[in-house]
């Protein structure tokens, strides 16, 4: 059985995320955290009638409590965008955020998994591991920033302009980061292969770059996605938690490049360079990354996207870094 705590729970993603992780039966206890509402959220979910027990912990003083024992920790809290904003703009409130909470997990549970949900995630993921370095306790086949809705997306975006092929079993490695141009979805690699022209493969990435605005536009001020956020986050951590049992789960995520050395040098040679953090599939087992799944060969159109990637990801690792140090 697997702990579950959710930072943020009461939120737009917090709340249906931790409806999707009350009916894995797999989570024996579910911890919901949030400065506001959570009491109600989880008295509502705890008449599901699934075997897990739920918790409520409201207010920061309680972060502690809601930390005790997790095996997985998943971060939703945070503001999100409204039109005109770009997730960097998120930054401000988010990175004390996301750092503060980092330190209840290095202080509590320094062996949880930790998931990022909380934008602009090329920098908050570097801040939870800066926090978990400070306390010494850093381990980074743990930490992964949820770029899941990145694939998620992808795959259902293919559908859309192919609609014989079958989205749930169609897999698209996104890499690179999670905002606009850091977004490099690798179409020349989807499984089972997909014919698209050069006009249907400049289309659909943009599409899956700049998803996240399509909703942001559509809710007109009430927030960003967060439905196909819960489905993706509760997916990674679904696949998190059957490759703990042993199963073969690869996932692209975004994470530190040193959980795996040797194969991080083929994502450099791809065109990451010296970044620390870059999105890439991971087979998931009992430590976290188990490996960086080997890429095939990039076409000259991901090539160049790559190149663009990397220079405004390089900025947010770096923001995100600094922020800390
Ligand atoms: N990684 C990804 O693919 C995606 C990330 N996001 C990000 O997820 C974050 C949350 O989005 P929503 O749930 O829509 O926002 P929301 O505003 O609906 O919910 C955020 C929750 O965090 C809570 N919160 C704020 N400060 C907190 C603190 N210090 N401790 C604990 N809880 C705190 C709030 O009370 C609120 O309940 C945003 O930063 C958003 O940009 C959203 C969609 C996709
Ligand atoms: O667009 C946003 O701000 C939320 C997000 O990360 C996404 O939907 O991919």
């Amino acid at each position: 059985m697997v702990n579950v705590s959710v930072l943020g729970a009461a939120g737009g993603i917090g709340q249906p995320l931790s409806l999707l992780l009350k009916t894995n039966e797999q989570v024996g206890v579910l911890k919901l955290y949030d400065i506001v509402n959570v009491p109600g959220v989880a008295a509502d979910l705890s008449h599901v009638n699934t075997n897990s027990t739920v918790y409520s912990y409201l207010g920061s003083e309680k972060l502690g409590e809601a930390l005790e024992g997790a095996d997985i920790v998943i971060i939703p809290a945070g503001v999100p965008r409204k039109p005109g904003m770009t997730r960097d703009d998120l930054f401000k409130i988010n990175a004390g955020i996301v750092r503060d909470l980092a330190v209840g997990i290095a202080k509590t549970c320094p062996k949880a998994f930790v998931l990022v949900i909380s934008n602009p995630v090329n920098s908050t993921v570097p801040i939870v591991c800066e926090i978990l370095k400070k306390y010494g306790v850093f381990d980074p086949k743990r930490v992964f920033g949820v770029t899941t809705l990145d694939v998620v997306r992808a795959s259902r975006f293919i559908r859309d302009v192919i609609p014989d092929v079958d989205s749930f079993a169609t897999s698209v490695p996104v890499i690179g980061g999670h905002s606009g141009n850091t977004i490099v979805p690798l179409l020349s690699a989807v499984q089972p292969k997909v014919q698209l022209t050069e006009t249907q493969i400049e289309e659909i990435t943009h599409r899956i770059q700049f998803g996240g605005d399509e909703v942001v536009k559509a809710k007109d001020g009430a927030g960003s996605a967060t439905l196909s956020m819960a489905y993706a986050a509760s997916r990674f951590a679904n696949s998190l938690i059957k490759a703990f049992s042993g199963a073969l789960v690869i996932e692209p995520t975004y994470i530190s490049l040193d959980a795996d050395p040797k194969n991080a040098s083929i994502v450099r040679n791809l065109g990451a360079g010296d970044l620390q953090y870059f999105a890439v599939p991971v087979r998931l087992g009992t430590n976290g990354v188990e490996e960086i799944v080997p890429l095939p060969p990039v076409s000259k159109f991901e090539a160049k996207a790559i190149e663009v990637a990397v220079g405004a990801l390089s900025e947010n690792i770096v923001a995100g870094t600094k922020f800390v140090q």
